[in-house]
This record gives structure tokens, sequence and C-alpha cells, in this order.
């Protein structure tokens, strides 16, 4: 599997460190307002547990299955619901965790879905921000790191189901999904 990567990004102790600062200002941020945590999966997961471990407050923990990238490199361009939050949502101080924002289109998507269901807040922490892929206006309020406009696998990040058990973020050699 490592073979597949052509260079790492940012190593276990360096996403470590960043989950550490984040949890910092997010504990100063969520301090006595009992935010819900949403966890889009399935990208997020190790992330989110990372983050949650390094917030000192009262919170609750939810998970959303969205998925719009299936066994591409490029998004389908529709953005399918595939798991909804259990959690009834309305007048909830909501912090989403992403692992990329690469189009914005899995964001904005949940962004709006919130924002119907009438939320009090609603604010965005995610590991990686692919500014130059962005095709709709959208921004994370958190940001752990900005990537290269390069397709990142690792750390819970997937090419066709693969790599998410990574525990580093790297560039995948574009021999592998050139020539599937
Ligand atoms: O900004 P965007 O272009 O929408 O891309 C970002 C989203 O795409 C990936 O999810 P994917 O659809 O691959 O589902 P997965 O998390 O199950 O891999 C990733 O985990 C983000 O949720
Ligand atoms: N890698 C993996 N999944 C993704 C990416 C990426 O660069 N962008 C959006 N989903
Ligand atoms: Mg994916």
């Amino acid at each position: 599997m490592n073979n597949d990567i052509e260079r790492v990004l940012y190593s276990r102790e360096q996403i470590h460190q960043v989950a550490q600062k984040l949890g910092q200002e997010l504990t100063t941020e969520y301090a006595g307002k009992n935010p819900l945590i949403i966890c889009v999966l399935k990208g997020a997961v190790l992330f989110t547990t990372d983050i949650i471990r390094e917030m000192d407050v009262y919170a609750d923990l939810d998970f959303i299955n969205l998925s719009s990238y299936g066994n591409e490199t490029i998004s389908s361009g529709e953005v399918q619901l595939t798991k909804d939050l259990d959690a009834d949502v309305t007048g909830r101080d909501v912090l989403v965790i992403e692992d990329i924002i690469d189009t914005g289109r899995t964001l904005k998507f949940l962004v709006d879905l919130l924002q119907r269901r009438d939320v009090n807040s609603v604010k965005v922490c995610t590991l990686l921000d692919k500014p130059a892929g962005r095709l709709v206006d959208i921004k994370a309020d958190y940001i752990g790191f900005e990537v290269p406009n390069e397709f990142v696998v690792g750390y819970g990040l997937d090419y066709a189901e693969r790599y998410r058990n990574l525990p580093y973020v790297g560039i995948l050699k574009p021999a592998i999904y050139e020539h599937k």
C-alpha cells in the first residue's frame, strides 16, 4: 500500500499536533454550549476521533454519510445522502468535522441541509482544505492544512475505498488511477 504513494504531505505526528491546536481553539469556541459534533462519513472518521479527544467540553456526537466521488478521483457533481443524522438539530450549535474540502459541494449540501433544519449555528473544522479545487463558494472556520491541487489519500481519505487506513496524508501516484 505504501508503494502507491508518491509523496507524504503530513505525517501522523504533524496531524496529531494540528488536532491538538484545533482542539484547544474549539474548546474555547464551545465552552458552555453543548455542541452537536457531526462527523461526515466515511472520510472524516479518523480526524473526528482525534479532534474530539482534544475538546474539553460536553458535546454530543452524530454521523451523516454523504458521498459524491464513488470510485473516481473527480466529483460526480451529485451529493448522495446515504445515512442521515439521528439527532434533531433544531436550535443546536453544530460543529461539522470534515477530512477535506475540495469542490465544496459536499459541505455546501450539508450546511444548506442544517440551515433548513433551523440550527442555531454551524461551524466547520476540516483537516485539509484544497482551495484550488473549489467550484462553489464555501469556507471552513477551522483548517488543519492547505493541500495542493492533487488527489490525496490516507488518514481517512480514500481512492476507490482504499488507503483510508494509511496513518499519514500523501499524494497518490497518478499511475494508480490512470491505468485502472
Ligand atoms: O468538496 P468536495 O469536492 O465535495 O469533496 C469533499 C468530500 O469528498 C469526500 O467524500 P466522498 O464523496 O469521497 O465520500 P467518503 O468520505 O465516503 O470517501 C470527502 O470525504 C469529503 O466529504
Ligand atoms: N482525495 C480523496 N478524497 C477526496 C479528495 C482527494 O483529494 N477530494 C475530495 N475527496
Ligand atoms: Mg471518498
